[in-house]
């Protein structure tokens, strides 16, 4: 499987197919291509000289007559941890807030209204070791830790919603841990706290010794631009999952992840696609790149032997639209920052064009499931 030195898929199918073919396999691959955003030159500067990829693209709604167009600039973050694992826990703390203070810099230079990080983004993603000592000391109160408050920070001075997932430790309530996105207004108000609803239990993902299933449900946080959710990471294979973010009303849903190829990498364009697609929304999917080293080895009940690191975290994160397009995704082994525009109206004409909301059968789903988590349930088959 590739690592750091295959960039991207595009960045593959532009430099082999001919221009004719490339327009087409693009069409069927991506949908309605997505415009380019022009972007302050100063704006490239400061990515060039912080050593991260900026690019920015931009989806198109149809003109109302009754309504403004709602444009809004999203931002996805992607990035390394820059230190060594082993290094002192504040250490790594402090310099993931420095790497992506730069980031944001860059992202209000861009007009982004809403930021979002990659999951756990203050740590290196260390559940795979399965050890509780140092790793749990990263974990951080969603109201007022340092975390959130450097988060306010950005918000204020940025006048952006942001979009914080960290490991949490909700010390009121039994010290115990959570894997929580903290949603902070553009006035620096903390608006509220989502918690990953689906814990992975899959190769080295072992997240379920450190925390729980998120028991929040599935909140949506009204902004200054627009209407938002988070389902984090794992949650993007559970179609159910993305549904009751949209029936809450989320316009847009980000899913910051963490994850590795040889797990994910085919699902990955395909997930988050489908659930603005069937949902009428837009999705921001964010993955976390390189790779992680820890001290001591470890296995995790899956044949393979002790090792140290959990292979490649693969970028690429990308945005997709309810028509069904999305942007080209980052590259799979740079640091990155995603800008794209995205005109809220589209999620209103798309349901009516499909009409996915007044279509769904979700009394018919709702009765037949609350039977079927029975335990005497017996699933309806018929049989000769
Ligand atoms: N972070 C996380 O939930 N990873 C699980 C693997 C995956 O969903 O691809």
């Amino acid at each position: 499987m590739a690592g750091a030195e295959w960039e991207s898929l595009e960045q593959c199918l532009e430099k082999n197919l001919p221009l004719a073919d490339l327009r087409e396999v693009k069409r069927i691959l991506y949908g309605k291509e997505t415009r380019e955003l022009h972007l302050p030159s100063g704006a490239f500067e400061a990515a060039s000289k912080g050593d991260f990829e900026l690019r920015g693209y931009g989806f198109e709604a149809a003109e109302e007559q009754q309504r403004r167009p709602r444009i809004v600039r999203v931002g996805l973050v992607q990035n390394r941890t820059p230190l060594p694992t082993d290094t002192p826990v504040v250490k790594q703390v402090t310099a993931l807030h420095r790497r992506i203070e730069a980031i944001t810099e860059v992202a209000a230079t861009c007009g982004v209204n809403i930021i979002c990080f990659q999951e756990a983004w203050t740590m290196p993603f260390a559940f795979c070791t399965r050890e509780r000592l140092p790793w749990t000391e990263f974990a951080e109160s969603a109201e007022d830790g340092p975390t959130i408050r450097f988060c306010q920070e950005l918000a204020r001075k940025h006048d952006m919603v942001v979009v914080s997932p960290i490991l949490e430790r909700d010390a009121e309530h039994g010290d115990v841990l959570w894997n929580t996105a903290v949603v902070i207004s553009n006035s620096g108000a903390v608006l509220g706290k989502t918690r990953k609803n689906h814990i992975p239990r899959v190769g080295d993902f072992n997240e379920s010794t450190y925390y729980m299933e998120g028991n929040l449900g599935h909140p949506v946080f009204q902004t200054q631009f627009g209407r938002i959710a988070v389902n984090i990471c794992y949650g993007r294979h559970h179609p159910l999952n993305w549904l009751m973010y949209s029936i809450n009303g989320a316009e847009i849903i980000f899913n910051p992840s963490a994850t590795v190829g040889a797990l994910s990498e085919s699902l990955w364009p395909i997930e988050a696609r489908n659930a603005a697609i069937a949902n009428h929304c837009f999705t921001c999917a964010i993955n976390r790149v390189g790779e992680e080293r820890f001290p001591n080895e470890f296995t995790s009940g899956d044949g393979k032997k002790a090792h140290r690191d959990f292979g490649y975290f693969y970028g690429s994160s990308y945005v997709a639209a309810p028509d069904g397009s999305r942007t080209p995704g980052l590259s799979r082994n740079r640091d990155g920052l995603l800008v794209t525009e995205l005109d809220l109206n589209l999620c209103r004409q798309v349901n009516d064009i499909w009409g996915f909301k007044m279509t769904g059968r979700y009394k018919m789903y709702a009765r037949e499931l609350t039977e079927a988590v029975k335990p005497n349930y017996s699933p309806n088959i018929m049989k000769e």
